[in-house]
């Protein structure tokens, strides 16, 4: 399989509706400036940038019809690891779109075989996880957290990231990694699905104070290890910047986030730290708006904050010059121009004015089911607005 066409330069294809005003309009708005290749890791890093750049969470996703075309097609994985489709399907909405970075088209639970646990994403299920690990027995049967060689588990991650950082450059845009955050990948596995309760794995982190079973501290440090060595070598595969998913944020309590998830995600993010310094790591804990104040000195460049609080009162606890990033509602996109327009404007105003160490995203992932354009009209009032003084 190979990819069909190699993108043109910031240049917007299919997605928009093709009137003469909107292709006009679309056509001035996304010109490039000069020097965006790397606005997104310059802010990420705390530099002052000259506007706010702007990508999506999940801006690779079923809302695209390109995408559908693959997705009702290829089943997860064959699209995710194969690097033709893989590479592909992360180029669609930049070409659509032209935001300031690419992500690969990937999946958190990509790397967990790599340790022995197997993984599908099932069509109408979300992803299913077969490998039980719930004791210490089954944590000291998973593979060895130190020596991994992602080269032979994962052969299609340097392929994947080696062709993007190509096409980011040619694009004028960044290239981003992630991983998920070793809570989020333990819990996940233990319990083999989407959870409403995730009451296994709450199990597990009482029995672990107690001293009744290690279980969860000893999964967590091995993913850790696993995790931090794997976006050390994305980032050896060109990627720029690496965001750390801690999705299921929202099921641990400021007191288990503090003992289970925080030193775990410390952990891996200081490995990437300890051998790439001038890498930025930007943490996102999707539900986890509600102990930002935890999250400040965990040793990431920027924080990534969900769309639960309000950008200004966010900005206030995490104060005036941590790197911010986020975190516009998701179902705005499902509103007008003009309401997602003011939505840019007050979230980029909220965060300090345009560059103001604030990489512009939503809270979450784009949602299924959002109109095209409105993404659009998202990427360009960031990429327009000067600020309520201008
Ligand atoms: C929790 C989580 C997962 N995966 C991810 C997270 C963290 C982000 C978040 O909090 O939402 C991360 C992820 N998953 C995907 C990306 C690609 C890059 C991007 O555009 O952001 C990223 C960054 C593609 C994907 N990964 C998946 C999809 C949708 C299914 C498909 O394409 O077939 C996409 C676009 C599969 C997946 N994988 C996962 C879920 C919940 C699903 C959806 C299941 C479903 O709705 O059927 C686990």
């Amino acid at each position: 399989f190979t990819a069909p066409s190699s993108p043109r330069r910031n240049a917007r294809t299919t997605a928009l509706p093709s009137t003469p005003v909107a292709e006009a309009e679309s056509a001035a708005s996304t010109t490039p400036c000069e020097g965006d290749r790397d606005i997104l890791v310059r802010s990420a890093r705390g530099e002052v940038t000259e506007r706010t750049p702007v990508w999506l969470m999940r801006q690779a996703g079923r809302y695209m019809s390109a995408f559908r075309q693959y997705s009702d097609k290829y089943p997860f994985r064959e699209r995710s690891e194969t690097p033709g489709m893989a590479i592909e399907l992360s180029l669609q909405c930049h070409r659509a779109y032209g935001m300031d970075g690419i992500i690969m088209f990937s999946d958190i639970l990509t790397p967990l075989p790599t340790l022995g646990i197997d993984f599908d994403v099932i069509k109408g299920i979300g992803p299913v996880i077969s490998t039980e690990v719930k004791t210490e027995e089954d944590v000291a049967k998973l593979g060895n957290a130190e020596d991994v060689d992602f080269d032979e588990t994962l052969p299609f991650i340097r392929e994947i990231l080696g062709t993007l950082s190509k096409e980011a450059e040619e694009a004028n845009t960044s290239l981003i990694g992630f991983v998920g955050s070793p809570f989020t990948l333990a819990s996940y596995t233990i319990e083999g699905k989407s959870s409403k309760h995730c009451l296994d794995t709450k199990k597990m982190m009482m029995a672990d104070e107690t001293g009744e079973s290690k279980a969860m501290s000893q999964f967590l440090d091995k993913i850790a290890v696993m995790i931090g060595n794997y976006a050390c070598h994305q980032i050896e595969c060109g990627a720029q910047v690496i965001q750390f998913f801690e999705s299921w944020a929202h099921q641990a309590s400021p007191k288990q986030f503090s003992e289970f998830a925080k030193p775990a995600a410390q952990k891996a993010m200081a490995i990437v730290k300890e051998r790439y310094p001038d890498v930025p790591v930007i943490y996102f804990a999707n539900g986890g708006s509600s102990y930002l104040e935890l999250q400040r000195d965990m040793g990431a460049d920027m924080i990534a904050v969900d769309w639960s609080v309000d950008m200004a009162e966010a900005r206030k606890i995490l104060g005036p010059d941590v790197p911010i990033s986020g975190n516009i509602d998701p179902t705005v996109l499902f509103g007008t121009k003009e309401q997602i327009e003011q939505a840019v404007r007050d979230c980029i105003d909220k965060a300090g004015g345009p560059g103001n160490r604030h990489l512009l995203n939503l809270g979450h992932g784009v949602m299924q089911g959002t109109p095209e354009e409105a993404v659009g009209w998202l990427v360009d009032e960031c990429r327009r607005y000067k600020g309520k003084d201008a």
